[in-house]
C-alpha cells in the first residue's frame, strides 16, 4: 500500500475518529442491553411473558457483549444524490460492518450489517450499474486487528457516479493473504456472484457447482448468517454439514465472527447416527446399501408388518356390556389407511381412532351419545393395542432392519424385482441377530435405519440445510438430507471433478433429485480465489481424466510457486522441503497417503516440529492424509508421492485433483515413482 497523501491522511484521521465513535456507540448499547435485562427482571409481567421477554433480553446483551473483536466497520457507501437512482437512500452514506451499530435512535445507524437490504449495492454495483451508489469506499485494517482505530490504514474510493471501476488492491490483498489458521468471513470482500447466491430468497433451493477454490464454502456459510438474519436468529433451524472433522473446525469460526453462534455444523454421518458404528461392511455390501433401490426394498419390508388379514374380532367390555367389532370391518379400516400409506405410526394411530369410532357407535347404539373423551380413552385401551398388536404392530427402524438382514426370506420378498439375487447375497449379514437388541450396526446400516425411522415419524426438521461436498453423498444419503429439509430449502455446493465416494455424482440433476430439489438452478463457477495460477495450471491438467463435463479453474491470481521434484525418497526430504516453507509466512500442509503420512507425522515431530491437527488452530505446519484434505487450504503444499494417492483408492485421481488444489501460494510435488500420465512433463513454474 503506498504511503497516503495528505488528502488521504486527512480522510483517514476523520475515519478513525468516525470508528471510536462507533466504539463509544457500541459500548452504549451493550450497557443498555445490560440494564434492560436488569429492568426486565424487575418487571412483573406473567410468568410466560416475562421469560420469553427475559429470554430476548438476555441474548442480546450476550450477544453483543460476545460479538468479536475486531474493525467495526469495512466498507462505506455514498448514495448519489438524485432521488430515484437510489430508491429512498438519495444522498445518504452508510458505514457496513458485520454487526448493526445505532448511536442515537432517531438518527441512522452509525453502522449498518452487511446482510440489510441497503448493502445489497455495496455489494453488486459496478460501474455498468451503480445501483444509485457514486461512492464505494473499502477499508483497510492492519493485519489480525482487534478493532483498535489506529490499525485502520488504507481505504479506497470507487467513483461509480463516474463510470470508475476499482483498483481492487484491498480486495486482491485479502484474497492472496497468507493464511494462518481456520477459515475467515469474506463479509468485506463478497464478490458480486457470490452476493446473489448468498442473498437468493429463503425458500430458494440452490445448487452450486464451483471449481476448487471458487468459493463454494464461504457462499454456504454466508448464505446461512444471511438466513439467520432475515429469521430473527432462529439457529437452530439451521444445519451445515461438511465432509468431516477436520473441516468441521476449518469452518468453525466462520459463522460466530459474523455474530452466529448458535448453527449446528456437523457431518451427514453423525447427523443420522443412532447407534455408534460397530460393524464393517464390504466393499460391495456397503455400496448396495447406499442405493437408492434400497428404499424401496425398506418401505416394502416395514409395510411387511401391517397384516389387516389377521384381524380378529374385538371385544370390549363396557359396565355389563360387551361391545363387538367383527374382525372385518377392523381389516377393511386396516387396509385403507394402509392404502394411503401415511407414517407408520400415524397410521397405526388412525387405525386405533378408527376402531374406537366403531366401537362407539356400538356403544350408542341404544344407549345414548358418548364423549370424544370416551372414544379417545377406547383407542388408547389395552384391548384395541391388542388387537393392533395383530393387524399394525409397533415398529422400530432397528427391528425392521435386524429382520431383513438376517432373514434371507423377508429379503427375498421384500427385494423382489429390486435388487438382484446376487445383490441380495451380499446384504444378508452371517450370524446377524434376527433380533435388533445386541445388533452391530456399520455406518451404512445407519443409513438405511434412518430411512426407517423416517417412515415411522417425521424427523425434526431444519428451515435451511447448507450441503458441502454435495457431490459425495450417497443417494440415501441424499434422502436423509431431504428429510430433514421437507419444509424447507437447501443450499448444495460441490465439484464433480472433487467426488472420491463409490457413490459420487457424476451430475448434479441425478443427485438433485435425490435430495428432492429438481427444481434446484445449479450455477457454475470457475473463478478460484484460492489457487494462484500457476497451481491452477497443474491441476487443470488432471481434469480432462476425470469423467467430469466441466471447465477448467481461472485464477486471476499471479504469484504462485509450482515446484515438481524428483527426489529418491520423497518422504526423507519433506524435512528440508519444510524447514524451507517455514522461511516464508503462513500454513504449511503436508499430504501423503495414509502411510506415508503416519511416517511423515514420526519423522517430522522427532525433528521438532510441533503439528497442527487439520483444521486446527494451532503450530504451522500439518500433515494430514489425502483421504483428509477435502476443503481444507494451506499457504504452502507439500505434496508426497502423487502415484501413491492415486494407486490408494479407485477414485485415486480425483483425491489426487483434491489435493493439488489445496495450495494458496505454493505447491511443492515430492516424487520418486513416475508421475501420474496427466501430470508427466509437468515443470516447475512461477505465476
Ligand atoms: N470474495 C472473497 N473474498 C476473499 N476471499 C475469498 C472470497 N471468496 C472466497 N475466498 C477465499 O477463497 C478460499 C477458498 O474458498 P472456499 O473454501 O469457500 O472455496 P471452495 O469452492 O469451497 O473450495 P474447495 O472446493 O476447493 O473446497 C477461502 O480462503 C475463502 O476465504
Amino acid at each position: 500500500m503506498p504511503p497516503p497523501d495528505d488528502a488521504m491522511h486527512d480522510v483517514l484521521q476523520q475515519e478513525r475518529t468516525y470508528h471510536d465513535r462507533c466504539r463509544a456507540a457500541l459500548a452504549a448499547m451493550v450497557d443498555g442491553a445490560d440494564r434492560q435485562v436488569r429492568t426486565g427482571e424487575d418487571v412483573s409481567a406473567s410468568g410466560a411473558d416475562a421469560e420469553v421477554l427475559g429470554h430476548g433480553l438476555r441474548s442480546r446483551a450476550k450477544e453483543l457483549r460476545e460479538m468479536p473483536a475486531g474493525p467495526l466497520f469495512f466498507g462505506r457507501m455514498e448514495f448519489a444524490p438524485e432521488a430515484g437512482a437510489a430508491g429512498g437512500h438519495a444522498g445518504q452514506a452508510y458505514h457496513v460492518g458485520r454487526a448493526r451499530i445505532s448511536g442515537e435512535p432517531t438518527e441512522p445507524p452509525l453502522v449498518v450489517d452487511w446482510r440489510a437490504p441497503v448493502c445489497r449495492a455495496f455489494y453488486q454495483a459496478g460501474p455498468g450499474d451503480p445501483l444509485g451508489l457514486a461512492v464505494r469506499r473499502r477499508f483497510g485494517w492492519a493485519a489480525g486487528s482487534l478493532g483498535d482505530s489506529a490499525d485502520l490504514t488504507a481505504l479506497e474510493d470507487e467513483r461509480l457516479d463516474a463510470g470508475q471501476a476499482g483498483g481492487g488492491r484491498i480486495v486482491a490483498e485479502e484474497i492472496e493473504r497468507p493464511r494462518t489458521g481456520p477459515m475467515r468471513d469474506i463479509a468485506a470482500t463478497i464478490q458480486p456472484g457470490q452476493d446473489a447466491l448468498i442473498r437468493a430468497a429463503p425458500a430458494v433451493s440452490l445448487c452450486v457447482q464451483g471449481a476448487p477454490g471458487t468459493g463454494k464454502t464461504a457462499v454456504g456459510l454466508h448464505r446461512a448468517a444471511y438466513l439467520l438474519y432475515g429469521d430473527g436468529r432462529r439457529g437452530g433451524s439451521l444445519l451445515v454439514l461438511g465432509p468431516d472433522r477436520g473441516f468441521l473446525d476449518h469452518i468453525a469460526e466462520v459463522l460466530p465472527s459474523l455474530g452466529e453462534t448458535g448453527v449446528r455444523q456437523t457431518t451427514v454421518e453423525e447427523e443420522i447416527a443412532r447407534h455408534p458404528v460397530t460393524a464393517e461392511d464390504g466393499r460391495r455390501t456397503t455400496a448396495v446399501k447406499h442405493d437408492p433401490r434400497m428404499a424401496e426394498v425398506l418401505r416394502r419390508a416395514l409395510w411387511t408388518r401391517v397384516r389387516p388379514e389377521r384381524a380378529t374380532p374385538l371385544v370390549v367390555p363396557d359396565g355389563a356390556r360387551r361391545l363387538r367389532v367383527g374382525a372385518e370391518p377392523i381389516a377393511r379400516i386396516a387396509a385403507g389407511v394402509r392404502a394411503g400409506e401415511p407414517l407408520y405410526d400415524v397410521g397405526r394411530e388412525r387405525v386405533a381412532e378408527r376402531v374406537a369410532a366403531l366401537v362407539r357407535a356400538e356403544a350408542e347404539r341404544g344407549c345414548g351419545p358418548r364423549t370424544d373423551g370416551w372414544t379417545r380413552r377406547i383407542a388408547r385401551s389395552r384391548t384395541v393395542a391388542a388387537a393392533l398388536r395383530e393387524v399394525w404392530p409397533r415398529a422400530t427402524p432397528e427391528e425392521v432392519l435386524a429382520e431383513l438382514l438376517s432373514g434371507p426370506a423377508l429379503l427375498a420378498e421384500a427385494a423382489r424385482g429390486v435388487l438382484s439375487q446376487a445383490e441380495q447375497a451380499v446384504l444378508v449379514r452371517a450370524g446377524a441377530p434376527r433380533q435388533a437388541r445386541g445388533a452391530r450396526w456399520s455406518g451404512a446400516d445407519l443409513v438405511l435405519l434412518d430411512e426407517v425411522a423416517g417412515l415411522i415419524e417425521r424427523p425434526a426438521g431444519y428451515r435451511h440445510i447448507v450441503v458441502d461436498e454435495a457431490q459425495d453423498l450417497s443417494p440415501m444419503q441424499c434422502r436423509a438430507v431431504a428429510r430433514r429439509a421437507a419444509h424447507g430449502s437447501l443450499t448444495v455446493l460441490g465439484d464433480l471433478a472433487q467426488g472420491t465416494t463409490p457413490w459420487a455424482a457424476a451430475d448434479w440433476p441425478g443427485l438433485l433429485a435425490h435430495l428432492g430439489r429438481e427444481e434446484a438452478v445449479v450455477t457454475r463457477l470457475t473463478e478460484g480465489f484460492r489457487l494462484p495460477a500457476a497451481v491452477a495450471e497443474l491441476a487443470n491438467r488432471l481434469l480432462p481424466e476425470l469423467g467430469v463435463d466441466l471447465e477448467p479453474v481461472r485464477s486471476p491470481r499471479g504469484g504462485g510457486e509450482v515446484r515438481v521434484e524428483r527426489v529418491a525418497t520423497p518422504v526423507t526430504s519433506v524435512l528440508a522441503a519444510v524447514t524451507a516453507a517455514l522461511r516464508r509466512p503462513g500454513s504449511v500442509g503436508v499430504i501423503a497417503a495414509a502411510p506415508a503420512a503416519a511416517r511423515l507425522r514420526e519423522l517430522l515431530t522427532a525433528a521438532g516440529h510441533t503439528l497442527a491437527r487439520p483444521g486446527g488452530t494451532q503450530g504451522r505446519v500439518t500433515v494430514l492424509p489425502a483421504s483428509a484434505a477435502k476443503g481444507l487450504e494451506y499457504d504452502h503444499v507439500i505434496v508426497v508421492e502423487p502415484a501413491e494417492i492415486v494407486r490408494a483408492e479407485p477414485r485415486g485421481l480425483h483425491r489426487l485433483y483434491v489435493v493439488l488444489t489445496r495450495a494458496v501460494s505454493r505447491l511443492h510435488v515430492l516424487h520418486a515413482e513416475p508421475l501420474p500420465e496427466a501430470l508427466a512433463g509437468a515443470v516447475s513454474a512461477e505465476g
